[in-house]
């Protein structure tokens, strides 16, 4: 369960979002709301990666800020439009946040055949399409034993043949009931191919659920 507490971000005095209370249980969530309406701010807040005022609490003990090591070993990120260190290849990456997250061996095995990425994945991220870095991103962003998992537009720039691999990579995570897997994205979810998932709207600088 995740928990917004009088959070509050704002960009050089003006306020892109204000949430007073806000609880989000376990399950799956696509954060739909118009260009610039604070999706992303929302997702890079929850991961630990901007500033903000207030209080995000992942299951009414872990605060993002009190306990910021404890929340971000938990707490996995992929951003809209990934960049890495240029000189590093997608497997040493893949080895520096499976020490971070605390991964079990050859967790990166399965993602990385089911993706296709084997033939690629040894050379630096600076050959990769933009296609190539975000698989990357998005397999670095299963890597432990997450309880939030943050994607932030993982279906652009995806091929059509892997979307349904990301949507099993999904739909496999429904087995460890408490995770939360939050997903912004401009385009109509695909009836069928995930689990139930419910929308997120950002919208008047407030989140609400729809119905
Ligand atoms: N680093 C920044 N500095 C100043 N303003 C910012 C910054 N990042 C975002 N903003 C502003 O905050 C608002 C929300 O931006 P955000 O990127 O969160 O929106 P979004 O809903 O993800 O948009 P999109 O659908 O276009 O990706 C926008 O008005 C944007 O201009």
């Amino acid at each position: 369960m995740l928990q917004l507490k009088n959070f509050r971000k704002a960009y050089m005095g003006h306020v892109v979002l204000q949430i007073d209370n806000f609880t989000i249980i376990p399950g799956m969530y696509w954060v739909r709301g118009s260009n610039g309406s604070g999706k992303s701010t929302l997702l890079k807040a929850l991961a630990g990666m901007t500033a903000f005022e207030g209080d995000i609490i992942l299951n009414e003990r872990v605060n993002s800020k009190k306990q910021a090591v404890a929340y971000r070993s938990v707490v996995n990120f992929a951003e809209a439009e990934p960049i890495f260190p240029d000189f590093l290849t997608g497997t040493e990456l893949i080895a520096l946040f499976k020490a971070a997250k605390n991964a079990p061996a050859h967790q990166e095995d399965f993602y990385l055949e089911s993706m296709k990425m084997t033939a690629y994945v040894n050379e630096p991220v600076s050959t990769y399409s933009s296609g190539m870095l975000k698989k990357l991103s998005l397999v670095l962003a299963f890597l432990g034993r997450p309880t939030c998992i943050l994607l932030d537009e993982p279906l652009t720039t995806l091929d059509a043949e892997s979307l349904p691999v990301l949507y099993s990579w999904i739909t496999g995570l429904r087995q460890q009931q408490e995770t939360i897997v939050l997903m912004s994205s401009h385009q109509t979810f695909e009836e069928g191919l995930l689990p139930t998932v419910q929308d997120i709207f950002v919208d008047h600088t407030t989140i609400r659920y729809t119905t």
